[in-house]
């Protein structure tokens, strides 16, 4: 997406080029699960999806490559889209910082100027119990989290230094004008389109950081008079995230807060392997779930490939202008949750496998991420026959399943 080109009507593309970059941990794993579900969904509605697979993350440097290597960025510069698994893990954890493989994710998301991260949270029907909390307090969560992503302690200047012969190491949080206004503009347009309530979360009371975000977001909140426009403190905002989660709509935060918030925020929907996200604002979307690498449970086929699929349905509505193809993946995400089928992580709340099963509950059936994957493709024709017109009523209809998200318009 480039800025400002959100809603101007583009011609109808019929095939897309998308790099996949797989990295580390459970994200290959995820990735393919993902790249399988686009493209199948993208030739139900006739259209033709072309992948370049990329290296990135600890896998590449590993192959002497660096964590970012230059070939990958220009592979997603000139992409219709960038689906990511996720980069990291104890392997690599001892290099130094700018080393990392985490660093090499940095590294791309500022070279795509990806600032606005877009997390949306709901909590699927029938998923309920895979939450450890109440289902009367989780049920109904449909919230997104709009994290700013190339500025504050992520970007900002750190190192260490002697200081009367101890060690002071130092991150640096700074935010430019400019910086907030983007994103904030970004949050004000979503509310919009959703339930019109943003909260910008923040440390006014101790951070000057946050105070100029407030000064921004207060001077901007009077061109969006039909948003209603609140402030509330990470801290305190982290707590009503799990006391009232259906009382928020758009979480309006700076990187570091927005990051910590997302991972509380998917208990509500059952489980960190749920949550998709997008990175947008540049020439092109980069595209991935929440969870990180899952060192714990990588190579044992047992990852929920949820978060990854429903990120590329993201990348299908917002960098392809495909509808149609992001309803047909939601569609079928949702109905193969309504029918039973779980990762091993959506029964750690208060689900148990064979439970359910009467009173027109469908039994809890726990399946890794290959038949996970297996009983959403086989799903996809069963939404396969609509438009996309005909989708989006259907998908709004249902708790705003595309999240109110706007569509951005792509590259072209
Ligand atoms: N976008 C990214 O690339 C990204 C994001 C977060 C963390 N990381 C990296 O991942 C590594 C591990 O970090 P962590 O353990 O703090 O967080 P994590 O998200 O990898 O895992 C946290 C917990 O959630 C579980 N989990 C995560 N995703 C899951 C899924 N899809 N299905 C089932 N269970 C899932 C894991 O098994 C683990 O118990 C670190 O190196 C970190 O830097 C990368
Ligand atoms: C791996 C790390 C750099 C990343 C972040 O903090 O942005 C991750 O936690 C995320 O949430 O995408
Ligand atoms: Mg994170």
């Amino acid at each position: 997406m480039r800025q400002g080109e959100g809603m101007r009507a583009r011609p109808e593309r019929s095939a897309a080029h998308v790099v996949l970059i797989g990295g580390d941990g459970i994200g290959p794993e995820v990735v393919e699960a993902a790249a399988q579900c686009l493209e199948e969904a993208a030739n139900l509605a006739g259209r033709e999806v072309r992948f370049t697979r990329a290296a990135g993350g600890g896998e590449a440097i590993d192959r002497g490559l660096g964590p970012m290597p230059d070939a990958t960025i220009q592979a997603c510069l000139h992409s219709d889209g960038v689906l990511l698994g996720a980069v990291g893990g104890p392997r690599w954890d001892r290099l130094p910082g700018a080393l990392r493989p985490e660093a090499g994710l940095l590294e791309l998301r500022r070279a795509l100027g990806a600032f606005a991260n877009i997390r949306p949270v709901r909590l699927f029907e029938g998923l309920e119990d895979a939450t450890p909390l109440r289902p009367e307090v989780a049920r109904g969560t449909d919230l997104v989290i709009v994290r700013e992503l190339l500025g504050g302690l992520y970007y900002g200047a750190r190192g260490r230094r002697d200081q009367d012969g101890r060690i002071l190491a130092f991150d640096t949080m700074e935010y430019a004008d400019v910086e907030i206004d983007r994103v904030a503009r970004f949050a004000f347009e979503l509310a919009r389109k959703r339930r019109r309530k943003l909260c910008l979360v923040d440390k006014a009371n101790i951070l000057e950081t946050s105070r100029l975000w407030r000064e921004r977001v207060e001077s901007l909140a009077g061109e969006y008079p039909d948003v209603e426009c609140t402030y509330q403190y990470v801290d305190s905002c982290a707590m009503k995230l799990v006391q009232s989660p259906r009382s928020l709509d758009v979480l309006l935060c700076e990187n570091t807060f927005g990051d910590i918030l997302s991972d509380e925020a998917a208990v509500l929907a059952g489980s960190l392997g749920m949550l998709a996200s997008a990175s947008i604002g540049g020439p092109v979307g980069l595209y991935e779930p929440v969870h990180g690498t899952a060192p714990d449970i990588a190579g044992q086929g047992l990852a929920n490939p949820i978060g990854a699929i429903l990120s590329a349905a993201l990348l299908a509505r917002l960098d392809l202008q495909w509808d149609d193809v992001a309803a047909m993946i939601e569609e079928a995400v949702a109905a193969t949750l309504q029918e039973g089928f779980r990762t091993r992580d959506l029964v750690a709340g208060r689900a148990t496998e064979g439970a359910g099963g009467g009173a027109g509950t469908p039994a809890v059936r726990v399946v890794g991420t290959r038949e996970m994957t297996a009983q959403i493709l086989e799903r996809l024709p069963l939404f396969a026959s609509r438009t996309g017109d005909d989708a989006r009523r259907t998908t709004r209809g249902d708790g705003g399943r595309d999240h109110g998200i706007p569509g951005t318009g792509g590259r072209r």
